[in-house]
Parts: C-alpha cells; structure tokens; sequence
C-alpha cells in the first residue's frame, strides 16, 4: 500500500525555539531546515512513501524540500499546526483519493526508510493509528485508511489527546528513528547517537566549528 504524507514545516525563523541555548538565533533556522530536508529525503527513499507534501509558508523551506521532490502546500492562514494538517491532508486527497494518508513531524533527522515503512505497514491495520515520541508524551506520526479523518490533535501531550480521540497506539520496538523528534539539545545528541541525516550533520558540523 502506498501512502501520502503530509509534513509540516514552521516558518524557519520561528522553529525549534526549544533549541535556543544549543543554537542562536543565526543558525537555528538552517538546523530546522537540515532536520526537515533529512526527514523528508528518508521518507520519499522509502518504498511504501508515493507522495510527500509539505505545508509550509516559509519560502526558503519549500524552495529546498521541493527540489527534493515534495509537494509544497500553503499554510492555512492563522490556523497554526492542527488546520495547516487537515488543510494538506485535503490537498492530497484531491490527488490521490484513494491512498491512506499520514502526518509526519518534520524533525526526525535520524528517520530511516526501513523503520518508517514498517510504522506504516502497521498502522495499515487501522481505520487511525499513532506512534508515540520518544519522550512518550508527544506524537511523530499520525496515519488514517482511506476514507478516514485523521483529525489531528498535535501540540504538547498529543499522545494522550490522539489515544482519547480514538486513535489506536501503535507499540513497535526497533523504530527509534522514527520516534526521535528533536526539540531540545538532549534529543540532538539522542539522534545524533542513531545516526542523522547527511544535511542535519553538515549543520551540526558547521554550529560546533563556529562555536570554536
Ligand atoms: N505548517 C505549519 N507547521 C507548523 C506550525 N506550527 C508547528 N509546525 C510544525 O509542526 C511540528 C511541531 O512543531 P512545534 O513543536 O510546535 O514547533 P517546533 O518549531 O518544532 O519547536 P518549538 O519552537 O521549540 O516549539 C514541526 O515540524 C513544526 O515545523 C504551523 O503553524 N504551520
Ligand atoms: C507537535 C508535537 O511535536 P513536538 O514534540 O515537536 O512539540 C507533538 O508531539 O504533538
């Protein structure tokens, strides 16, 4: 079964504000986008990924995530992350009606293709599924069948709002990449320990040398 992903990308100069006393003002923005490019060039490597569409106002973020062969979806004006959600999921279904759909964090630079096509196979199984952070208080990835809303509830303690809502939690050891968002500096070093992205390590690099 081949699935559409949506993934959402926060205007750069806003993202990853967690991150502000591992990387300044300067460089957090170019560390979001490397986390984002990482995520979505393993997810598009994967066989049971057809389309990825990215909702993102930020030019400098679509411009690069499109050339890695996203499709890019405006933000729903003033919505925040919920409605830009369930406005890309609208956008690729008029695409591909009938593919299952599923909301992927865009902070996952340790993300491997084969762990996120298991997730996927599994939350197959579904009308909606979930897959828990690896702080187990948040979300990485949300998925509905075909047909199905997928009602997105994330934001802080979206684990327990997707289980409240419905969705069933998908329990699956041996996925940590696909469970590794990062939002502060102990999950930059938690994912780099799994082994990020080509672009995440070049940014990584580029922050510890202008620290010297
Ligand atoms: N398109 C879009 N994406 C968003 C929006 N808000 C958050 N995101 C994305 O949703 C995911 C989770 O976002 P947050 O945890 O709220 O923000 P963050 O930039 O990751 O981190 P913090 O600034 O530390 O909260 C990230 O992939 C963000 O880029 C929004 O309003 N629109
Ligand atoms: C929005 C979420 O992710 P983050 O950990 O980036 O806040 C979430 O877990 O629902």
């Amino acid at each position: 079964m081949q699935w559409s992903l949506v993934v959402p990308v926060k205007t750069l100069a806003r993202a990853k504000s967690r991150l502000s006393d591992t990387a300044d003002d300067a460089v957090r923005p170019d560390l979001a986008l490397a986390f984002a490019l990482d995520t979505v060039a393993a997810a598009l490597a994967g066989p049971a990924v057809a389309d990825v569409a990215v909702v993102t106002d930020d030019p400098r973020a679509g411009r690069e995530l499109a050339a890695l062969g996203a499709r890019v979806v405006a933000d729903e004006p003033g919505g925040g992350l919920n409605a830009a959600l369930a406005h890309a999921v609208a956008a690729v279904r008029a695409v591909r009606p009938h593919a299952p759909v599923a909301a992927l964090n865009a902070d996952l630079p340790a993300l491997r293709p084969t762990e996120l096509t298991r997730v996927l196979e599994n939350a197959a199984e579904f009308p909606r599924a979930f897959l828990p952070d690896a702080a187990a208080t948040g979300t990485t990835l949300l998925a509905a069948a075909p047909g199905r809303e997928l009602r997105p509830f994330f934001g802080p303690g979206s684990r327990r709002a997707h289980r409240t809502s419905g969705a069933v939690e998908l329990r699956l050891a041996a996925v940590d990449s696909v469970r590794q968002d990062v939002d502060t500096g102990a999950d930059l070093r938690a994912a780099l320990a799994l082994g990020v992205g080509p672009r995440t390590a070049a940014a990584v690099a580029r922050l510890l040398i202008a620290e010297q």
